[in-house]
């Protein structure tokens, strides 16, 4: 896991005087799901669209397995697929008819490629049917399916599970992993949902206002525990309460803190004041990464 697919370096984009990505970092290893977590408008599909060389930065590099786009724009472009808007298809010919034509257009793509990437995104047994009677689940898995026919090192997806079901979105989460581990693929998956990372991310990337606040491993930002903080008095009866509970809790300053059960709450609460103990105040403490980001939305773009 530790061969860097893609760098991205110091990338700025400034368009009509306005600074909309203000230099960014970050690398893509081999076999990881990167999530790029951004609130609306943060600059995430800009940053994409650098990328993949829809736009020219107005700084810094992006290097794909070692080739800079700058420099060597068709090699670079070898090694990665990308679905940035809908993925463009033709409604009245088969999902086949459309990875045949699509194929076409590419240099030495063999029939056997095409039944594999079918396989790969699950769509054998509906591939013969015409792409308009497919849900927008199976649309963008055809869409995957056209991006992976060159075998690139890199998918790169932005906001793949937007529009979709909840059964779709699980679907689409499940695949992406899939193709992670089974192709050793590096996945980008831009998300302004913080749940839709935490479910598919090994690392993420956090933008907002088009700067990079934090690049790390999901568990690790996850590893921080839920945590309850309760106010109660008197302190020293409440912590008899969690011991005969036989409820991990310590004193906190003027607080005790509980790992954070939502099933057992009530319940704990009920026996405090049972014994007689005041609660003031109970307060979820939750972990850095979904603290980060409710900072940034205000809690509105949350799930
Ligand atoms: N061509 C452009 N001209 C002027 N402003 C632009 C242009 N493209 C993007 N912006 C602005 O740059 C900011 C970032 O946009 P971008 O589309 O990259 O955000 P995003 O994170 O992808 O959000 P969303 O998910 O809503 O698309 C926004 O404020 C947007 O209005």
């Amino acid at each position: 896991m530790s061969n860097v697919t893609l760098s991205v370096k110091g990338l700025k984009k400034e368009i009509k005087g306005k600074k909309i990505i203000k230099g960014i970092d970050f690398e893509l290893k081999e076999g990881e799901v990167f999530g790029f977590l951004g609130p609306n408008g943060s600059g995430k599909t800009t940053t994409i669209r650098m990328i993949v060389g829809l736009i020219k930065p107005t700084a810094g590099s992006v290097e794909i397995c070692g080739y800079d786009i700058q420099k060597n724009f068709t090699r670079a472009m070898e090694n990665l697929g990308c679905i940035v808007e809908n993925p463009e298809l033709y409604p009245y010919l088969t999902g086949w008819e459309n990875l045949k034509l699509f194929s076409g257009m590419m240099k030495e793509i063999k029939e056997r490629r095409l039944q594999e990437v079918v396989q790969l995104v699950g769509l054998t047994k509906r591939i013969n049917d015409k792409v308009s009677t497919y849900s927008l689940g199976m649309k963008q898995r055809l869409g995957i399916a056209q991006a992976l026919l060159g075998k690139p090192k890199i998918l790169i997806l932005d906001e793949p599970t937007n529009g979709l079901d909840p059964s779709g979105i699980r679907e689409m989460r499940e695949l992406i992993k899939f193709l992670a581990t089974s192709e050793n693929l590096s996945v980008f998956v831009s998300s302004h949902l913080l749940s839709e990372i935490q479910l598919m991310c090994d690392r993420v990337a956090i933008i907002s206002n088009g700067a990079v606040l934090k690049v790390g491993e999901v568990r690790s930002l996850m590893s921080e525990q839920e945590e309850l903080l309760w106010r109660v008095s008197p302190i020293e009866e409440a912590m008899t309460v969690f011991t005969l509970l036989e409820v991990e809790a310590r004193v906190f300053g003027e607080y005790i803190s509980t790992p954070y059960r939502e099933e057992d709450v009530g319940e704990w609460n009920r026996k405090l004041v049972e014994r007689g103990v005041t609660v003031t105040e109970i307060t979820r403490k939750v972990p850095a990464l979904e603290e980060l980001f409710l900072q940034l939305t205000g809690g509105e773009s949350i799930d």
